[in-house]
């Protein structure tokens, strides 16, 4: 059993636990539930945009406790300061340690940037769920559902109005989940299963991606360099967590980044 297999087993009772406290009528009662959706594709797409997807993660099962004193309100609009394009909050809580309350702490510190829910989807509830908690996208990742599942979930989420971040790791997860119904595609350098991290994969997956969908990297990213090589490659959004949390300061650590990125620091 791999540890992703592990995530989901847990996942599925999370969902079932959840839904058996607030029911689905109840979440659409939520002030969030209409909120406008602010569109991520637009941000990462618009002219002088970072593509930075700043993620406020406080650890993870490969490397532990990454940060164990960071709020999330303060840190997001830290980040959003700094200039991230989107944010990531994670709400897994026994492998990740975040919570639906950090997502709803960045919607009320950050109104006017689109906020990916980052956890394990395997259930149409989790769809609604993050509407109400006042996310604007959605993770949907490969290696956890079915090709069918992909375009079932993708078409209840732009029922909500939301976005659709489909992550895949390799070609073959590339070949039988892409579909026209996500409006992302994001190559998660990191191997969720062995969690070997190699930011080759996004490189040696970009033409495999048609340039109608937007192309995101994921995870082990640090360098400047290494993201304007991504850029070239066709890539427009750069999702990166560890690098920044890490730090004492996350949106100091985004700031020392973006300057770079845009020349104004050398790379040195
Ligand atoms: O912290 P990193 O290496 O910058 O990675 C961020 C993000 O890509 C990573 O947290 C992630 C990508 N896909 C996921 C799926 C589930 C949980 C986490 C993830």
């Amino acid at each position: 059993m791999t540890i992703l297999d592990k995530i989901v087993a847990e996942k599925r009772q999370e969902v079932a636990r959840c839904e058996a406290e607030t029911s689905v009528e109840t979440l659409r009662t939520q002030p969030d539930f209409t909120r406008p959706i602010i569109s991520a594709r637009a941000a990462l797409t618009a002219a002088g945009s970072t593509g930075i997807i700043a993620e406020f993660k406080r650890r993870s099962p490969s490397k532990g406790v990454i940060n164990g004193t960071a709020e999330a309100g303060a840190t997001t609009a830290g980040y959003v300061a700094a200039g991230a394009a989107v944010l990531s909050v994670l709400t897994d809580e026994p492998f990740f340690g975040g919570t639906p309350a950090d997502l709803r702490a960045a919607r009320a510190a950050c109104p006017a940037t689109p906020i990916l829910r980052k956890d394990f989807i395997v259930s149409e509830y989790q769809i609604t769920e993050a509407r109400a908690m006042g996310a604007d996208l959605i993770l949907l990742i490969a290696s956890c559902l079915t090709p069918a599942e992909v375009r079932q979930f993708s078409e209840f989420a732009h029922g909500l109005g939301l976005e659709v971040l489909l992550e895949v790791h390799d070609e073959a997860e590339l070949r039988s989940h892409l579909t026209d119904s996500v409006d992302l595609v994001g190559v998660n350098n990191r191997n969720l299963a062995t969690f070997a991290t190699d930011v080759d994969t996004s490189a040696r997956l970009a033409a495999g991606i048609p340039s109608h969908f937007v192309r995101v990297a994921e995870s082990g990213l640090q360098h400047a360099s290494t993201i304007l090589a991504l850029r070239e490659a066709g890539y427009r959004g750069f999702l990166i967590g560890e690098t920044f949390m890490k730090t004492a300061d996350p949106a100091a650590a985004l700031a020392g980044l973006v300057a770079e990125l845009s020349g104004s620091v050398s790379a040195s």
